[in-house]
């Protein structure tokens, strides 16, 4: 049986969206680190976005096919992502919940305007945009007031975020969510403190390292101390 992935719209515009970031992505990023080894290595978050702002940063094929089916497996009803950039990983994540049927939605964060726009637009050309939410604006903010229980966060924003946003999320997260915590290549040292807190004896997590990709954490919560999260 087909998935919402088959369909020839949403691969349509996968196609076109991935096309786009393999061609543009090299070379934006390419001035990005030369602009940032000349001014310091620590722009603030709202600087990085504005140089980032026409980079897609997708999350890899195989990594929004490995969602897909985390989303269809669980059956989830209620998948936050922080970091939507031009919305890629969020049709992947949407055409999951579409698939799982229980009448789910996918909430996006996104702090550059200008993506927001292009990422509903891209969500609505695959014929997913009924099914997110996407919200603009700093995550630590827009996500609060989410309401549980969770059943899936993709964290794939700014590296050092990872942690403030899961530990924001985690008191409405139902027990058995599933974290995905995308590019561990990408900022090794930023992600250190995210990786000790899921790996940590008593942490209520377990969690395992998947080479794929830019390498990703896939963490599910099984509560602590008598705490389950929002279910
Ligand atoms: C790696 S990209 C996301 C790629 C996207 N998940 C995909 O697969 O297409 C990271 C995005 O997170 C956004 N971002 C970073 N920090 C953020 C924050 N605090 N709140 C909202 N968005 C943020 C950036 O602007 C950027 O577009």
């Amino acid at each position: 049986m087909s998935t919402t992935l088959d369909s020839p719209r949403v691969q349509r515009t996968l196609d076109r969206l991935f096309q786009d970031a393999d061609s543009g992505d090299p070379g934006i990023i390419a001035r990005v680190r030369g602009d940032l080894e000349r001014r310091g290595p620590s722009p603030d978050p709202e600087r990085l976005a504005h140089l980032l702002a026409d980079a897609y940063l997708p999350v890899s094929r195989e990594v929004g096919r490995l969602l897909h089916l985390l989303a269809f497996a669980t059956r989830a009803r209620t998948v936050v992502e922080f970091g939507t950039s031009f919305g890629i990983s969020t049709v992947f994540l949407a055409a999951a919940v579409r698939d799982a049927g229980g009448g789910g939605r996918v909430i996006g964060s996104e702090m550059h305007p200008e993506k927001v726009r292009r990422a509903r637009h891209n969500l609505e050309e695959s014929g997913l945009g009924e099914l997110v939410e996407i919200r603009e604006g700093d995550a630590l903010v827009t996500l609060r007031d989410v309401e549980g229980p969770i059943d899936l966060v993709l964290l794939d924003g700014w590296k050092n975020l990872y942690l403030p946003v899961l530990q924001m999320l985690e008191p409405r997260l139902r027990r058995g969510a599933l974290i995905v915590a995308d590019d561990l290549d990408i900022a090794p040292d930023d992600l250190r403190p995210y990786l000790e807190y899921v790996r940590g004896a008593g942490s209520g997590y377990g969690s395992v390292e998947i080479p794929l990709g830019d390498r990703l954490e896939v963490s599910c919560w099984h509560g602590r101390d008598g705490r389950e999260g929002g279910a």
